[in-house]
């Protein structure tokens, strides 16, 4: 069933400004999502005209059969129901974390408020900060307490934009996987804005990749890496090596395999120690093509020659 409809929506800052043209979107219940693009892209955008809190130029959103108003249809801007949380959560300086977490259910009787804070802080486990500051927690920690308080009035949607950006990588993933399980068993719907793949990827397969301001592919991780639907899509999962002589025509690092002697001939010119593999960046006989492959075993020096094969079927055929 669709819950989340983005019917579309167009957006125009200015006269030479598309931040979103024409973009459609729907989202069943309960689904996570990310929506990955470069900066620029209109990510912002649209989730802030999802919220309600941005007028479009164009467009219809719904949240099942509810259509959101725009601050120019609506007194009081938002809706409870689809909370959006970016990089600045702004929590209360002076309350404490389990204050800020209660902060939006003042109207709230003072048991179901008490109950709902002792079930947040257990569930993003923040028990142990409860009487904290939040000057007094990490970034991580921070982001949860914001996280926390916009789940505390029960959302329907949660929309995330870029939320983690300034969290370091370990803190990143910690809290991302941490949430993937959260989202999971809240039943809430998520649209996780992201420029980072693999940030996208660990919080869900599900994909939509945005490019100035149009949806240009959806699809689940698997097929988006095998079919993607443009060089810019396939950029977004790394480097591209070009057949020689075949501009449209890729490879990637990661198709490519070592020969004892056969194949493609090539030199190693640089060497570099990544976290699983050696990306070696090597050079191609004859055509002089440069190209980087996964030294997996961690076998190749620089100078030596190796001998390159992949499957036809691993080639990508794309247009710019
Ligand atoms: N209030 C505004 N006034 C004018 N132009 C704007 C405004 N907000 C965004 N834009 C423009 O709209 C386009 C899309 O911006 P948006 O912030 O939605 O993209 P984004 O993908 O979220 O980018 P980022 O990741 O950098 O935040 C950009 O060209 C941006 O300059």
């Amino acid at each position: 069933m669709t819950y989340l409809k983005i019917e579309k929506v167009s957006k125009q800052y200015d006269e030479d400004n598309m931040a979103l043209e024409g973009f459609s979107l729907e989202v069943p219940k309960g689904n996570v999502i990310s929506m990955v693009g470069e900066s620029g892209s209109g990510k912002s955008s649209l989730l802030r005209i999802i919220a309600g809190l941005e007028i479009q130029s164009a467009g219809l959103v719904y949240l099942g059969d509810q259509k959101i108003l725009n601050p120019n249809e609506k007194l009081v801007p938002g809706y409870d129901e689809i909370q959006l949380i970016h990089q600045e959560y702004k929590l209360y300086p002076n309350s404490t974390v389990e204050e800020n977490i209660a902060r939006p259910l003042l109207m709230y009787d003072k048991a179901y408020q008490k109950e709902r804070v002792e079930e947040l802080l257990d569930l993003l486990t923040l028990t142990a900060h409860r009487h904290k500051k939040p000057r007094q927690l990490s970034g991580g920690q921070q982001q949860k307490v914001a996280i926390a308080r916009a789940l505390s009035i029960e959302p329907e949607v949660l929309l995330l934009d870029e939320p983690f950006s300034s969290l370091d990588a370990i803190q990143k993933r910690e809290l991302i996987e941490e949430l993937k399980q959260i989202f999971e068993s809240l039943q809430v719907t998520v649209i996780f804005v992201t420029h980072d793949l693999d940030d996208a990827l660990l919080l869900t397969e599900q994909l939509f990749i945005i490019h100035k301001g149009k949806l240009i592919q959806q699809g689940n991780a698997e097929d988006v890496f095998r079919h993607p639907a443009n060089l810019y899509v396939a950029k977004l999962f790394g480097y591209l090596n070009v057949l020689p002589g075949k501009e449209n025509n890729f490879v990637r690092p990661s198709d490519i395999h070592f020969l004892k002697s056969g194949g493609i001939k090539a030199k190693v010119q640089k060497r570099q120690y990544l976290i699983h593999y050696n990306l070696l960046t090597v050079q191609l006989e004859g055509s002089g093509e440069i190209w980087r492959v996964e030294d997996k075993e961690r076998e190749f020096q620089e100078g030596d020659t190796l001998f390159l094969d992949f499957d036809e079927d691993k080639v990508l055929y794309l247009e710019k």
